[in-house]
């Protein structure tokens, strides 16, 4: 009988179909072992299930953790390095193959990787091009300055939701963490935390500021509308239905657009804009990567190393990134798709922006990443604030004020679990 493990992973929805698609995949073309593919709902339900599971000696062999989870995990210690993982299973992996930004943030200092890249992305303006062309526009907007400039043109030309946002914990991603990359700005000292587990919030005193003013004005000028399921329309949804005309999200996105998106509609990506006279940096890595666990048996170690190296696989990687959006990891897997044609059709051509806004500059201290403990806290207190700087409970600067407070006690309570250790 084949060797059984199980993978969770966060991605819901259309990208959830994906996965299950590839487990089946990777189940039927060998006979040794059988993964089970469970998705938690949420990347943070993810990390939070698998703590939990831990503790109980349940947890699966294999576990998709994004981003925002990477220094906890990577403190944790409860996983088995992907690199020693692969070459004590005999897989020769060429992670020089892998594109340096990505390989990097999943790496200890000294270069050895942790756990496995896998769907990564960064976020992007995704754009209605028929509406565009009703102000005259053919393009997107490169600056705030003229994104604010179109989202009143649209107003004018009729159109109810120039742009839709999303203001609960994970929007941080777009709205905090990219929005400051691109402006080179820290959110966290110690250069976001990868030289001390002493860093402490700095979005209080960043043009973060002036950018979340901006927003809170936009939408009482009744330019932006917040959107997401509680309130009965999600973002990407408003988007794809053709009801607002830009949103910022995920290139993961991309593919879920493309499948649910009104018949006919003309749109497409483009970078993030920045505000004019910024010199624009590479946009943060986003997604997750795949962490195999601690405590379980050589035998479910060898299905995971076989499970990873057919993820890691060129096919693989054309049948991910083609049904979803996430960017190839690989040099080998970019080519392969390129040289396929799958870039050179309509609306696949956009999602090239997204391998071009990570690589807009070479990443800076600021630009590698963020190594922040217990993150899904901030992010969480990322949107406490939010909304209530949109509901008039607390001005801009007090609100950031306040997450920069509350965020802060969420580190320090981070350094002391692991007080005298050091990121690896
Ligand atoms: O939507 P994703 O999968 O690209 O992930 C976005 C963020 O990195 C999540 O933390």
């Amino acid at each position: 009988a084949p060797t059984k493990f199980d993978f969770w992973f966060g991605l819901s929805g259309d990208l959830e179909r994906v996965v299950q698609t590839m487990c089946k995949n990777f189940n039927e073309s060998q006979k040794d072992y059988e993964v089970s593919c469970v998705s938690q709902g949420s990347y943070d339900a993810t990390l939070q299930n698998t703590i939990a599971a831990f503790r109980a000696g349940k947890q699966p062999t294999v576990v998709q953790v994004y981003d925002a989870g990477t220094a906890t995990m990577m403190l944790s210690g409860a996983y088995y390095p992907a690199g020693k993982l692969m070459s004590e299973n005999g897989y020769k992996i060429d992670w020089n193959d892998y594109f340096p930004g990505i390989a990097r943030y999943y790496a200890t200092s000294k270069g050895e990787l942790l756990s496995f890249p896998f769907n990564s992305s960064t976020a992007l303006l995704y754009w209605n091009k028929d509406a565009f062309a009703k102000i005259g526009k053919t393009e997107a907007p490169k600056t705030w300055e003229d994104a604010a400039a179109d989202m009143k043109a649209l107003k004018g030309a009729g159109y109810d939701c120039p742009m839709a946002i999303n203001i609960s914990g994970n929007e941080s991603w777009q709205l905090m963490e990219q929005f400051s990359a691109l402006h080179n700005q820290p959110i966290a000292t110690k250069n976001n935390g990868y030289d001390g587990l002493d860093a402490r919030l700095t979005v209080n005193k960043t043009s973060f500021v002036k950018y979340v003013t901006d927003l809170k004005s936009w939408y009482d000028q009744g330019l932006i509308k917040i959107k997401s399921k509680d309130l009965g329309q999600d973002m990407v949804q408003a988007f794809a239905s053709g009801d607002c005309q830009m949103i910022m999200t995920s290139v993961g996105d991309h593919g879920t657009v493309g499948k649910t998106q009104k018949a006919g509609m003309s749109w497409d990506v483009a970078e993030l804009p920045v505000y004019a006279g910024t010199e624009r940096k590479n946009s943060l890595v986003g997604g997750a990567s795949l962490w195999v666990l601690s405590g379980k048996s050589a035998d479910e170690y060898k299905g995971a190393a076989a499970f990873l190296n057919f993820v890691h696989d060129p096919k693989t990687a054309l049948f991910w990134s083609s049904n979803t959006g996430y960017i190839p990891v690989t040099n080998s897997g970019f080519n392969f798709m390129k040289s396929s044609g799958f870039y050179d059709k309509a609306p696949y051509k956009g999602r090239e922006v997204a391998i071009a806004s990570l690589t807009a500059s070479e990443p800076t201290p600021i630009t590698r990443g963020i190594r922040l403990g217990n993150f899904t806290q901030i992010r969480a207190e990322f949107g406490n604030q939010m909304q209530a700087i949109f509901a008039n409970k607390v001005g801009v600067q007090e609100g950031i004020d306040n997450l920069v407070k509350n965020s802060d006690a969420v580190l320090e309570r981070f350094e002391a679990t692991y007080k005298g250790k050091q990121l690896p």
